[in-house]
């Protein structure tokens, strides 16, 4: 699913009022009832108090539509008016005045502090006052309205986006904006909604398709898009039943060092278990027989050195290697590495330690073969790129590293984001279960695993991310998100890839 910016999203508003022959007031009233139908389904009229915080904008008319519907339903309603400003939109005033003909229980305005109603935490609290509109922090009062609602403990329902969020750019430490526990958002979802900084204060996320122009939405452009099961489906290649091993390409995993070998089983392991024709593995001579005993299914070549990687004598040729996991940054493994891309020509993936040593040592960036994919977690990326000032500084640094050596970048995280040929692709599935030691390793042995089949590095990576997440998912919903550990992602990428294709 495409991630709009705030502007292509109005301009979606105005073509599609054009093209459908309706007004916006009619598109309102549209996006209202799907609102109001997602409420009903789950209070399932029960008496519960609504109240709604309307701005004076079209967040806030959206907020008077879904009062006058849900009063129609027979819900208790309540509507505050947050007065910020007198500069009410065309769209606010019809549905103020339709309002008022529903129901003699007429809006509270809010002018001050004294104005403030009282919140029970039972309550059910609508935040329809900041939208897509806001466009500087709240101020005075209406920062502290914000912060009364959060304060209150009620259920918190944001419409469209949680009010003081912004849809270009990140808060400042002080702004104050609405913590919602749902947010249920116009036809695309906003890229704050996935950021490591904004996150938090959407709560569940849910999208509704309010029917604004397909073509615009097909055709418009962006750099942004949400890898939901749809867009992973859209990657997978069939396999033909007139194939071969030979078909499905040869994956050789090489790290692991004393202590450190059950990364590379992980990763090999992955590998296996999506699909790779052939998986070898180059580890420290220590890892022999773990790797041969936990692992029939892998070819195994040790290193000369019994406890870390010092010369990476593989010769083979293999469809893709997968570089890094658990192997230290020992001078001579930093050397073998270097020998490592300086001899290899197909993209590799580097992983872990292998990214630590290109961050200690820039010159071997020169030698990674293009289209090579680096799957950093935050940190790791800080160490490669330096720091940066928010989350948009981030993207636009990730960006200009990629771009500028032919890469593609996994960052990892609870949405983790895929950088590839310009572009953003944010995987939206997965589970806090996966914060787990070796979690990582599984995905580099995956996307590697994917890679050996001939998927480019780019799908391989959106592809692989989103196998990682469901694989999660999966076992979380059927162990709980502490008992996951990340043995349990390999096991189940069977119903991972099951999943793709079930309804
Ligand atoms: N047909 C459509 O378009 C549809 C739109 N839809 C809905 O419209 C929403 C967007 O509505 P919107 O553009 O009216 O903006 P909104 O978020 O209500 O607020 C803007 C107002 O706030 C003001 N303002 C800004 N910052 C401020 C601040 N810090 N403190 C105080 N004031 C501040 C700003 O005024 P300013 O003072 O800058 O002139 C302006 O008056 C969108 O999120 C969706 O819910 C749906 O119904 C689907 C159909
Ligand atoms: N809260 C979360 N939600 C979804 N996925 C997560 C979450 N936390 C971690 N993950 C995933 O788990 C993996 C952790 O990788 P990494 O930090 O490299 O772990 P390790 O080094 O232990 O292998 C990443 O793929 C990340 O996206
Ligand atoms: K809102």
């Amino acid at each position: 699913m495409k991630i709009f910016s705030a502007a292509q999203l109005k301009k979606a508003d105005e073509l599609t009022i054009k093209i459908q022959g309706i007004t916006s007031t009619q598109l309102m009233e549209r996006a209202a009832s799907l609102v109001t139908n997602e409420i009903d389904k789950r209070l399932q009229n029960a008496d519960i108090a609504i109240k709604i915080f309307c701005g004076i904008g079209n967040n806030g008319g959206d907020g008077l539509v879904i009062a006058r519907q849900l009063i129609e339903k027979g819900y208790r309603v309540k509507v505050f008016v947050v007065n910020y400003s007198d500069n009410r939109s065309q769209d606010f005033l019809i549905n103020y005045d339709r309002l008022k003909e529903t129901t003699n229980d007429w809006p509270e305005y809010i002018k001050d502090e004294g104005d403030f109603p009282e919140i029970d935490p039972n309550d059910f609290v609508i935040d329809a006052i900041f939208g897509i509109g806001l466009n500087r922090p709240l101020e005075g009062w209406i920062g502290e309205l914000v912060t009364y609602i959060n304060q209150s403990k009620a259920f918190i329902l944001a419409i469209d986006m949680p009010s003081g969020l912004f849809s270009d750019r990140v808060p400042a430490e002080k702004d104050c904006l609405i913590s919602a526990n749902f947010t249920l958002s116009f036809q695309t979802p906003k890229l704050v909604f996935f950021l490591p900084q904004t996150m938090d204060y959407v709560g569940d996320l849910q999208v509704l398709d309010i029917g604004l122009d397909r073509d615009f939405l097909s055709s418009e452009k962006t750099n942004y898009e949400l890898i939901n099961k749809h867009e992973a489906r859209t990657l997978y290649k069939p396999r033909k039943s007139n194939s071969h091993k030979g078909n499905y390409g040869h994956a050789l995993v090489i790290g692991g060092s004393y202590g450190k070998i059950g990364s590379v089983l992980l990763s090999t392991k992955a590998a296996l278990r999506t699909g790779a024709g052939l998986v070898s593995t180059f580890i420290p001579k220590c890892g022999y027989n773990i790797l041969q005993t936990a692992l029939p299914e892998a070819m195994v070549i040790t290193d000369k050195n019994e406890e870390k990687l010092t010369n990476i004598d593989h010769r083979m040729d293999p469809s893709v290697i997968c570089f890094g996991m658990g192997a230290g940054k020992d001078p001579k493994t930093v050397e073998a590495f270097k020998e490592l891309l300086q001899k290899t020509e197909k993209p590799m993936l580097i992983d872990a330690d292998g990214l630590n040593m290109i961050s200690e040592n820039q010159e071997l960036l020169e030698f990674l073969p293009k289209k090579s994919l680096l799957t950093p977690h935050p940190k790791e990326l800080q160490r490669l790129i330096g720091d940066w000032n928010d989350d948009f500084e981030k993207i636009e640094k990730v960006q200009e590293f990629t771009q500028s050596h032919d890469l593609v970048l996994v960052l990892k995280g609870s949405h983790t984001f895929v950088f590839g040929e310009g572009h953003v692709y944010i995987n939206n599935s997965g589970n806090p279960g996966m914060a787990t030691a070796g979690s990582g390793d599984v995905l580099s042995g995956i996307i590697a695993g994917l890679i050996s089949q001939q998927y480019s590095s780019l799908a391989a990576a959106i592809l692989g991310v989103y196998l990682h997440g469901i694989s999660g998912d999966i076992v979380a919903e059927n162990r709980s998100y502490q008992a996951l550990i990340s043995g349990d992602i390999v096991e189940n990428m069977g119903a991972a890839f099951q999943a793709l294709f079930a309804d």
